[in-house]
């Protein structure tokens, strides 16, 4: 009987052992995770859990009872430290385990300050594990102080709790605008505008020049412009690297992350990849996506490949972020889009469409689901929209979905 073994117990890593099961494989499978608890849900983390509003029963992803009643053999708080292509085996501690077929479902690693710059002070925190947002809940109290280093969805989702919780916030981005990385100036502006109605200082074009401690705690911090400022906690939002160590050190071929094929496959045959670590064909380029529901997708699909489906992996982006009462959806990636169209509802409802020549390639939509809903479905579809009956605020989106 064969053994799949799947490095990395999170949300890629839990998603393709329930598919292999699913899809009636009957052989052996061994799911390894460093961390120590159930695999289990990120996005919580920077929203409802940092602000004590969720349980930490409701982050994970299956109980405990999934992984013994499917015969998935779960082994937590164990980190693989090499592979053997050619012997086919996992290290683990003094442990050599062999497979047939093997998984990368490694995820990503958060970017630290250097420690030249006061990186490794007390009080200064990364968001990415669990165990990162149970030491710094203490930090987030009515009152404390927080710069937080970064104007991406983990800088401004924390932004967006600390100011919640009372918190007075000065969050610094050293690129021109925040959300750069994943979103246009339109919703940039949105996401501004927003935070300073809820006191929160956003400064842009301004990186941290140092952190300044005492007693190897931080208690301030030095930006690029001169300024000064007191600070109780640090929160680091300044990226992620996909985590290709193992995959490097076994000899697989990297491209921003490890290289795949359409379906998956590395280049060891016997080796695949999902989730953030992945890297993989998409409209005649490369990409990696860092999201749930590209770890999701994408190892249902790589399981469904290592029972022989031989299936292309067709990614369809679309990503969530909710900061105070926003809930900002984006279908679709607008990378060379050449024209906006906005759709403005009531109060904080608006949405922004974005073509390339005529086609639409993607949607941004705040607080308004039927837009955000409309727009995936005609870019699934590969169809585009009238910017006439977008733009109008009357108009029925609907129709635009038979044209
Ligand atoms: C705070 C936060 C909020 C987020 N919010 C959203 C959101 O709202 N919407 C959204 O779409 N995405 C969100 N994301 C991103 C999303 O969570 C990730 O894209 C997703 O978790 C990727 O899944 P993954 O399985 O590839 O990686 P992960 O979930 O990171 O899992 C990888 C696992 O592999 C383990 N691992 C790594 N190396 C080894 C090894 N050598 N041995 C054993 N185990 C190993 C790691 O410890 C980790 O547990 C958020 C991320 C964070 C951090
Ligand atoms: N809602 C969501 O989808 C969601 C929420 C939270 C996290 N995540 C994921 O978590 C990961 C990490 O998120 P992130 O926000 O850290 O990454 P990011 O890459 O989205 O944003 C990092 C930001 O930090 C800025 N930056 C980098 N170095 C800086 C410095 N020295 N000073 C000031 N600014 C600096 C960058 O210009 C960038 O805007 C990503 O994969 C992200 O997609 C997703």
């Amino acid at each position: 009987m064969s053994h799949i073994v799947v490095i990395g117990a999170g949300q890629a890593g839990a998603s393709l052992v329930a598919r292999l099961r699913k899809d009636g494989f009957e052989g052996d499978i061994t799911l390894i995770g460093a961390e120590p608890h159930l695999p289990y849900q990120r996005p919580p983390l920077s929203k409802a859990y940092l602000l004590g509003e969720m349980e930490l029963e409701r982050l994970f992803l299956r109980p405990e009872s999934f992984y013994t009643d499917n015969n998935v053999s779960l082994r937590l708080g164990q980190r693989v430290t090499g592979i053997d292509p050619q012997a086919k085996t996992v290290t683990v501690g003094d442990e050599v385990i062999s497979y047939d077929e093997l998984a990368l479902t490694t995820g990503s690693d958060p970017r630290r300050l250097p420690a030249a710059i006061g990186g490794d002070l007390d009080g200064v925190h990364v968001v990415r594990d669990l165990a990162h947002v149970d030491d710094m809940g203490p930090y987030v109290a009515e009152g404390a102080r927080a710069l937080i280093v970064g104007g991406g969805y983990i800088g401004l989702e924390a932004a967006a709790v600390c100011a919640k919780r009372g918190v007075k916030v000065t969050l610094v981005e050293m690129a021109d605008r925040i959300l750069q990385r994943v979103a246009a100036p339109e919703t940039s502006d949105y996401f501004r505008t927003l935070h300073s109605e809820y006191g929160a200082d956003i400064r842009e074009g301004v990186g941290l020049d140092r952190l300044v401690g005492d007693n190897g705690k931080v208690t301030g911090a030095v930006l690029t412009d001169g300024s000064q400022l007191d600070v109780d906690f640090v929160v680091v939002g300044v990226g992620i690297a996909p985590s290709t160590k193992l995959a490097e050190m076994a000899g697989l071929e990297l491209d921003n992350g490890i290289k795949t094929d359409a379906h998956g496959r590395t280049s060891d045959p016997s080796i695949w990849a999902a989730g953030d670590c992945a890297s993989f064909p998409h409209a005649g380029a490369r990409i990696r996506l860092e999201s749930v529901p590209n770890a999701i997708d994408q190892s249902e699909v790589v399981a469904q490949n290592m029972l022989g489906a031989a299936k292309d992996y067709v990614a369809t982006p679309w990503f969530w972020s909710d900061q105070y009462d926003v809930k900002l959806q984006i279908a679709g990636l607008n990378t060379g889009y050449d024209r906006v169209v906005t759709r403005k509802g009531e109060g904080q409802t608006v949405s922004f469409w974005y073509y390339k020549g005529d086609r639409l390639i993607a949607v941004d939509a705040m607080n308004d689901p039927r837009a955000y809903m409309v727009g995936k479905r005609l870019i699934e579809a590969g169809k585009t929209a009238d910017p006439v009956v977008v733009a109008d605020p009357d108009a029925d989106l609907k129709p635009l979905l038979k044209a």
